[in-house]
């Protein structure tokens, strides 16, 4: 929905809402970064989990790290290894979304969902056997949820590239086949300890031969050189084996790292056509991001200042939409891969929204309309009673892309909810209670 439209909206409908659920489609693509600066001001997350910043040695990893989070201080420098220690930061998931619901409530505060970021060291060739700096580096790997794997994909001479060229397709073989490795290895040990296990009771008995099994067919699957997300797992399966954090099940992004003269129009370099047809042979995701920094000297050289992804983080915001614009990209890529890391995950947004503040609330994909409640609170879940869904479109009926809204009641929450106040602008449909929030508004919006 266009920001154009919103404002629209808003005074046409200019009167607090009261708080309720409001459960809208994924972010639509404008104006994040105002949702991001709000967000990031308020100084709230309401709930965080792990994606690993990972690559070859001295492809960006660091320079990203610092352009994603605000006050981010990684030291990023031209020599491999730079980074031993992980460093972790918290950014908050850009969704303009938040901000028009906080408009229409004139709310306090906005506070948005997040996610948190780890820039791990640079992996080698023989990592998994103790290379670079080794199996230290893979257990950082372990603790994240998903994977972001920088690539590099500029041609710079004064920039070291480990293997002595920049190589997308080899840098990410390198890189998986360590994964694929320390896996094997952690693989082989589990079973041979579920051999000597003798389990106690049924329920583990089961448990340990749905973990064996799945174990063993993960194992031919990574001698074939396939990843374990690959593999078809029972729920159960899964579950069995999640204490053992296998990298090669991590949803894994690829974020191509070009120049910034190639961010308008990444297609033209081949490094990055080439990572787009890998990415989708291997059905992971995509970025294009320049994280590169402009060092003092550059920028005295060239008048022209050049601004990428991590001085955007210091610029006011509207200078940050010129300039992006100016640059022919309709917003950073930064958006776009934080959001796109939200989604791998698995993960959805639905905001409670009041005068005392617009909130976030993240929940898993497939969640129930009273599952979801009960993230707020475990009442909401007991007593719930019913959602609606709604489109939610200006008046003038301009915009193709409205806003869908489920609304949700629960006999813990006091007053009105506010389907009447708009009942111009709506379509109201009930919601039973089973039903999967996220394939409602796929329908919707199908
Ligand atoms: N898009 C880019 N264009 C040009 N140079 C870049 C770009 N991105 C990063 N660099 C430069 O590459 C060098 C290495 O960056 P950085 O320290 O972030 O790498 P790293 O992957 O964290 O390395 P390490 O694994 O050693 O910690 C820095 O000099 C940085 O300025
Ligand atoms: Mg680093």
């Amino acid at each position: 929905m266009s920001m154009i439209a919103c404002h629209r909206l808003i005074p046409a409908v200019g009167f607090p809402l009261r708080s309720s659920f409001l459960w809208t489609n994924p972010p639509c693509t404008s104006r994040f970064v105002q949702g991001l600066v709000r967000s990031l001001s308020s100084g709230r997350i309401s709930m965080s989990l792990r994606a690993g910043i990972v690559g070859l040695p001295n492809v960006g990893k660091s320079t990203l790290f610092n352009s994603v989070v605000e006050n981010g201080k990684a030291q990023a420098a031209n020599f491999p290894f730079c980074t031993i220690e992980p460093n972790v930061g918290i950014v908050a998931v850009p969704d303009p979304r938040l901000n028009v619901l906080a408009e229409l409530s004139k709310s306090q505060r906005a506070v948005p969902a997040s996610i948190e970021f780890v820039d791990i060291a640079g992996l080698v060739k023989g990592a998994s056997q103790g290379e670079g700096l080794g199996n230290k580096f893979l257990s950082h790997i372990r603790e994240v949820d998903s994977i972001l794997q920088v690539v590099r994909c500029f041609e710079d001479n004064d920039i070291v590239h480990v293997n002595g060229k920049v190589d997308p397709r080899s840098d990410i073989d390198v890189i998986n086949l360590e994964l694929v490795f320390s896996d094997l290895d952690q693989i082989e040990k589990r079973l041979e300890k579920l051999k000597k296990s003798k389990a106690k009771d049924s329920q583990s008995k089961l448990k340990e031969e749905a973990e064996r099994s799945a174990l063993e067919s993960i194992l031919k699957n990574l001698m074939d050189g396939r990843p374990a997300r690959s593999v078809s797992l029972t729920d159960f399966e899964k579950e069995s084996i999640r204490h053992l954090c296998l990298l090669t099940m991590k949803p894994i992004i690829y974020v191509a790292n070009v120049a910034e003269s190639d961010l308008a129009e990444p297609g033209s370099n081949p490094h990055v056509r080439e990572i787009t047809d890998l990415a989708s042979e291997l059905n992971s995701g995509l970025v294009t991001i320049s994280a590169q920094i402009i060092n003092e000297n550059q920028v005295m050289a060239s008048e022209s200042l050049f601004q990428v992804e991590a001085e955007l983080t210091e610029l006011p915001i509207e200078e940050r939409i010129e300039y992006l614009k100016s640059l022919g990209v309709s917003e950073s890529g930064l958006g776009n891969l934080i959001r796109e890391t939200y989604t791998l995950l698995g993960l959805r947004t639905y905001f409670t929204s009041g005068e005392k503040e617009t909130k976030a609330w993240t929940i898993h994909a497939g969640m129930t309309a009273p599952q979801a409640a009960g993230v707020i609170h475990s009442d909401f879940e007991k007593g719930f009673i019913r959602a609606e869904t709604s489109m939610l479109s200006p008046p003038d009926n301009q915009d193709p892309k409205r806003i869908h809204v489920l609304r949700g009641k629960s006999k813990f929450i006091k007053g009105e909810t506010w389907s009447l106040l708009f009942k111009n602008f709506w379509i109201r449909e009930v919601i039973k209670k089973a039903d999967n929030i996220e394939r409602l508004m796929s329908s919707r919006n199908a």
